[in-house]
């Protein structure tokens, strides 16, 4: 269950939430496909709420938070339909790039919405803990069968294992996922989606399910399509435990079934290339006892941000994202660098709200995103898709970690703002933050000759040339002369043995 089943040496993946279907489709084949990207974590393909009545809170309207809020598992969501859905991983797999599914399976909706009917218009009751489209009755959940505890219902001491999973999640309808009916319709969910090809998921709020209810709902679910996979192949999970200590729910109580997101790891690399902490410390950073509650390199799923901590709740102000465009650059290209962990890149869309949903027309339908001649994405100053992932310093980074491989790093050099340092002899990567520059001769570990340097270039594989002149000379001791300004964008220099002249 940990491993991301991708293609051909893949090694990185990219959330484009709240994408369409078909615009993710595109994607694969017209830019993720061909620059080497392993998968794409998708938002939740399950039918959910629709949160367009502004009494709810009062000026809310359509949060991109409703697709956390399940209403059953029909594949009809506020990014697409059944048909939209297969189609996108069909040609997605075609084009080398797996599907991640943002599996909800915690919880219900919110026990606030009453009467109505869901994306996917099946109706819903929540005052008799009813969902018609699935169905889900009142046995199905933890808080009209006792097994909460709480007066409200609702969580109120993260310090109590037994209310951290058997009690409402933010008034989230907390399901009994030890219940066999609950286990059996979410791996018909499950397996409904892998039967149509998709790698593996995303656990959400798997912190408030019991571990051995995560396991044995993924022991349920079938092997992987063959159409797209080995024989025997076995779904990727990776499970979403927000623990930065301190609790008696640790991220280590689930990594001996699936993958752990690692909430330590942003906040170290945002400290680091936030101008907060020596780039120097990197050097042991993630291997040995200095992983973070002891996810190891194959338990992680590593990330800078995502999309409820660009949002302020989780990184107490201090993450790097979009907004910090220089910085973050720097910070992903890095964990693109480190063998540590299976990096998730985020690719987020502009807010002015914390609840703000996806670009939208008038009639709330996503405005799905365009692209300037340079590639990157049509946006305004405070509208429209960021698309991090088409940053060339992100982009190129993809292909430079999948040149790397399982190389270790060598050739460590660093101060406070400075760093480099090669993958063996296939890649190798300098950095200079907050204005730091680099005029030295550095040893890259690589044979000698003309490479590119990937962060300010394209590598054009058919006339094995460079789109601009940045090259670095490697000479025959490995040796190279390393010039970075640290001015604004010059930050950054990489290079690697599939990209030379
Ligand atoms: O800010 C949000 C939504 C956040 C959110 C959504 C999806 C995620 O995967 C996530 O990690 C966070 N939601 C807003 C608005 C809201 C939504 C629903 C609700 O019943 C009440 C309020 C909010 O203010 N939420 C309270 C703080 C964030 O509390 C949430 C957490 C959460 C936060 C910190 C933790 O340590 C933790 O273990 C869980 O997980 C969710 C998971 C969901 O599947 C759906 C949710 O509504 C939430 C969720 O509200
Ligand atoms: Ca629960």
């Amino acid at each position: 269950y940990k491993n991301p089943n991708t293609a051909g040496g893949r090694s990185a993946m990219v959330h484009l939430f709240e994408w369409p279907w078909r615009s993710i489709a595109r994607e694969c084949e017209d830019f993720l496909g061909p620059n080497g990207f392993g998968g794409v974590q998708v938002s939740p393909p399950n039918e959910h709420r629709i949160i367009d009545r502004p009494d709810w809170d009062n000026n809310v309207v359509r949060p991109w938070y409703e697709s956390y809020q399940p209403i059953s598992y029909k594949l009809e969501s506020r990014r697409g339909n059944r048909a939209e859905f297969i189609d996108m991983v069909q040609r997605c797999n075609n084009a080398g790039v797996r599907i991640y599914v943002d599996a909800v399976v915690n919880h219900m909706c919110g026990e606030d919405a009453m009467t109505g009917v869901g994306s996917g218009s099946s109706p819903y009751e929540t005052q008799t803990f009813n969902f018609y489209g699935v169905p889900y009755t009142s046995p199905n959940f933890n808080v009209p069968n006792g097994n909460c505890g709480t007066g409200s219902g609702k969580i109120e001491n993260y310090g109590d294992v037994n209310q951290v999973r058997n009690c409402n999640l933010v008034g989230l309808m907390d399901l009994i996922t030890g219940d066999d009916y609950v286990r059996g319709k979410i791996v018909d969910y499950f397996n409904d989606v892998i039967d149509i090809g998709v790698a593996g998921f995303r656990v959400d709020a798997a912190k408030h399910m019991w571990p051995e209810d995560c396991q044995a709902i993924f022991d349920g679910t079938n092997n992987l399509n063959t159409a797209y996979f080995p024989e025997n192949s076995r779904a990727l999970f990776y499970q979403e435990v927000i623990d930065k200590g301190g609790e008696p729910v640790t991220a280590g109580q689930y990594k001996d079934f699936g993958r752990v997101t690692d909430f330590i790891y942003g906040g170290t690399v945002s400290a680091a290339f936030g101008g907060r902490m020596s780039l120097n410390d990197l050097q042991n950073f993630g291997s040995g006892n200095g992983a973070h509650h002891n996810l190891y390199d194959n338990d992680a799923l590593v990330f800078v941000d995502n999309h409820d901590n660009q949002r302020g709740h989780g990184g107490g102000g201090s993450l790097l994202t979009f907004n910090q465009a220089d910085d973050y650059k720097l910070a992903i290209a890095f964990m693109l660098s480190w063998p540590h962990g299976f990096p998730r890149i985020m690719s987020s869309y502009k807010f002015d709200q914390d609840w703000t949903g996806p670009p939208a027309d008038n009639d709330w339908n996503t405005v799905e995103p365009t692209f300037n001649a340079d590639g990157s994405c049509v946006s305004t100053d405070s509208y429209g898709w960021v698309c991090e992932h088409r940053w060339r310093g992100i982009k190129n980074m993809v292909e430079w970690r999948n040149q790397a491989g399982t190389e270790p790093v060598e050739n460590f050099w660093g101060d406070y703002s400075r760093l480099a340092f090669s993958r063996g002899n296939r890649a190798f990567i300098a950095i200079g933050r907050g204005g730091s520059s680099i005029n030295e001769r550095l040893q890259t570990g690589l044979p000698s000759g003309e490479y590119c340097n990937m962060a300010v270039v394209d590598y054009d594989s058919s006339a094995k040339s460079c789109t601009g002149h940045s090259t670095v000379i490697v000479d025959s001791s490995g040796y190279a002369d390393i010039s970075i300004s640290g001015n604004g964008a010059d930050n950054l220099l990489f290079i690697h043995v599939g990209a030379s002249k």
